[in-house]
């Protein structure tokens, strides 16, 4: 298990009495981050729900935010934009973007947990023009070119 990193969090008005987010067992991967506000939503329609929260990120790292298996099994509630990044100079409220996939209306319970978190080293690349890119076996072959 990698040490681990510090993350700050600042919690707003509407966040009080709410649970930090939390590990559910030793080694999960994620926190589970749950909701500041309680909405419907309907079948097709999706939300950025409150979490209730800012965070300052450590330099080098960002906060992927995705969905909960279970919630998009039982009722088709995922994560529109997974797995969607919190950069770290982001300094505004942590949201979460759900879209309900199912055929029924969903109704999201302040204080339940509907994401979890997981933070992760960033690695920064420089795109360098060229004339010319090296060749391999697999060429222009791509988007099923092997089969199925
Ligand atoms: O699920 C998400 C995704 C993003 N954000 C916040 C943190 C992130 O740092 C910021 C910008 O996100 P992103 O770069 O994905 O959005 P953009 O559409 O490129 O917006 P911007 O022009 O603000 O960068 O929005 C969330 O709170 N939840």
């Amino acid at each position: 298990m990698r040490p681990e990193i510090e993350i700050a969090l600042l919690r707003l008005p509407h966040g009080d009495g709410l649970p930090l987010p939390a590990y559910a067992s030793d080694h999960a991967a994620g926190l589970d981050v749950v909701a500041a506000e309680s909405v419907t939503l309907a079948p097709g329609a999706r939300h950025a729900v409150a979490t209730g929260f800012a965070i300052a990120i450590p330099e080098g790292y960002e906060v992927q935010v995705r969905p909960r298996s279970g919630l998009a099994l039982k009722h088709g509630i995922t994560c529109l934009n997974t797995p969607g990044t919190i950069d770290a100079d982001y300094r505004g409220e942590v949201k979460i973007i759900l879209i309900n996939l199912g055929d029924a209306p969903f109704e999201v319970v302040r204080g339940e947990r509907i994401a979890q978190l997981v933070p992760a080293p960033v690695q920064r690349a420089r795109f360098a023009e060229v004339d010319l890119l090296d060749e391999t076996a697999r060429g222009l072959g791509g988007f099923g070119s092997t089969g199925r």
